[in-house]
């Protein structure tokens, strides 16, 4: 299965963790949205894509990015994040990141979340939230996650 890991990880490097342990199980490079070659999705037979959450968003750079897409018809996807707090019911980031994906043809698999490092500014002065997430409980739920992915194939 050929598979490729888009993920932006601009704060701490957490998301970029999660993605790398996917990446192991799947065996899939992780790349920055900067570098992909947006024509050549299509050849992929599973494309993740995934980013620390924002102002209660993915990074733009991810979602500009996916709106740049193409239309992909049938290209499956999957969606992975890593933020302070889990989704509050009024802010689904996953599912707002699926939608897109679907608007750009993609059929979307799966998503996983974990908590990571958070030193959003109110934070700051305590060191931040969540420190040492992605913790190895995380990772091993991240590799979980990726066997799913593998198992739907
Ligand atoms: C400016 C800023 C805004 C953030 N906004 C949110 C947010 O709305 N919800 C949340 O749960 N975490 C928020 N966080 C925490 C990040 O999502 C978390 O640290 C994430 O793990 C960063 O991933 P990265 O290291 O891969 O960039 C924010 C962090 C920063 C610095």
């Amino acid at each position: 299965m050929k598979t490729l890991i888009v993920c932006t990880s601009v704060s701490h490097g957490n998301t970029r963790r999660v993605a790398e342990a996917v990446g192991g199980v799947l065996n899939a490079p992780v790349v920055d949205p900067d570098s992909v070659a947006v024509d050549d999705l299509h050849d992929y037979d599973l494309v993740g894509f995934g980013s620390g959450i924002f102002n209660m968003a993915f990074h733009p750079r991810l979602r500009d990015l996916v709106a740049s897409l193409p239309h992909s018809q049938g290209t499956t996807a999957f969606v992975f994040s890593s933020s302070g707090f889990p989704e509050p019911p009024f802010a689904r980031y996953s599912r707002t990141m699926a939608k897109l994906l679907e608007q750009r043809g993609f059929d979307v698999v799966g998503s996983f979340s974990c908590r990571g490092h958070d030193t959003w500014w109110p934070f700051k002065p305590v060191g931040g939230l969540k420190k040492g997430r992605p913790n190895p409980a995380d990772i091993d739920a991240a590799r979980a996650f990726a066997k799913t992915l593998l198992a739907q194939r």
